[in-house]
């Protein structure tokens, strides 16, 4: 039954004290809070182990079977998926909600054609003939723009390039028309010219068919070409969200001034952070305070005692720094 709040809520999807462990191991995901409206793309960024694909698999309630998942929230359009048994999961996965991930060759099967793949996927959650099917998915073949779509029907997926197949699973998941498609680092296995084309694909459906994307990356070069909001993950918690614009002219956070610093055009703040020492801690042995703070040139006492929470630093912009807004500090540290 909707409630008041699921009715009147305009986001697409509401993740609240998100966290996901295993066995009776330390939480890895340890309390993200997201949101996104409809046709929207989110990008989800930070380095390998941040917690990133954990998010997304536990919103399709894909963790492996000795994940533990809990969280205050955990909604999608009217359905809490924390709710749903695994039947009605199984019903939603693929039709409202659809995942692509970065190696197309694992999640394509090898012995049958792509046109046929794609009439499965469609055949799973509508009812239509086969030849209903078949027209479906050539359209959607064509759609992403796969050269001589009639005939790559037929093909195979080792007879296509890294590129088609990306573009075919594309095609897979987005042949239901979901509302939502999680797409975890599609194009890292990719080159940049391919990549920039699927980037460039993956902007005109979502606007063609009104998809909302989340977008799981490393990259903000990739962040930089494809999103509307950003979330910057640290450790298994959001460290800094808020609008591509807010983020890129204003970035707060130092580990976010990190991830500049690796970029071809990197800010001044972001050159001073270029080589920041040290790693990122392991679950298990997680510092008091502030997760980035043992890396951190800016932290001071309090950073090291207690976490930042999430706080705006203008309206829509929040960042979990007790130094935000950085410039004063930034200024101190630099060479004279
Ligand atoms: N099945 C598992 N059992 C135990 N720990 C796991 C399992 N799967 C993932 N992890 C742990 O969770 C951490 C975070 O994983 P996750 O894949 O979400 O990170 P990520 O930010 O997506 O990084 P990447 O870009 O490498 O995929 C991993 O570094 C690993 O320590």
């Amino acid at each position: 039954m909707m409630t008041s709040e699921t009715r009147d809520d305009p986001e697409l999807l509401r993740i609240s004290g998100l966290r996901v462990g295993f066995g009776d191991g330390p939480d890895i995901v340890d309390g993200v809070d997201l949101s996104l409206a409809p046709g929207k793309i989110l990008c989800l960024v930070g380095e390998s182990g941040s917690g990133k694909s954990l998010t997304a698999l536990s919103l399709m309630k894909l963790l492996p079977p000795n994940a533990r998942l809990t969280a205050k929230r955990l909604q999608f359009q009217a359905t809490d998926i924390l709710a749903l048994s695994e039947e009605r999961m199984a019903a939603l996965r693929g039709d409202r909600l659809a995942m692509v991930f970065q190696e197309p060759m694992t999640s394509l099967n090898p012995v049958m054609t792509v046109g046929e793949q794609i009439v499965e996927a469609l055949r799973q959650h509508r009812t239509l003939s086969r030849a209903e099917a078949r027209e479906a998915a050539l359209e959607m073949l064509k759609r992403v723009h796969i050269p001589a779509a009639d005939q790559r029907m037929d093909a195979y997926p080792h007879q296509l390039s890294g590129g088609m197949r990306q573009r075919v699973m594309i095609a897979i998941a987005l042949v239901c028309r979901p509302a939502l498609l999680i797409a975890d680092e599609p194009t890292t296995a990719l080159d940049v010219t391919i990549e920039s084309q699927i980037l460039a694909l993956i902007d005109e459906l979502r606007s063609e068919l009104g998809t909302a994307v989340l977008f799981i990356t490393h990259s903000l070069a990739v962040v930089a070409e494809i999103a509307d909001e950003i979330a910057v993950m640290y450790a298994g918690r959001v460290v800094e969200r808020g609008s591509r614009d807010a983020i890129f002219s204003d970035p707060q956070h130092p580990y976010t001034l990190s991830l500049f610093a690796a970029m071809p055009r990197a800010n001044d703040f972001g050159r001073q952070l270029a080589s920041i020492d040290g790693q990122v801690p392991s679950p298990g042995d997680m510092p008091e305070g502030c997760r980035f703070a043992p890396r951190c040139p800016f932290a001071v006492d309090c950073c090291r005692e207690a976490y930042p929470p999430l706080l705006p630093a203008e309206p829509g912009h929040d960042v979990a720094c007790w130094r935000a807004p950085l410039e004063e500090a930034v200024a101190k540290a630099l060479p004279a």
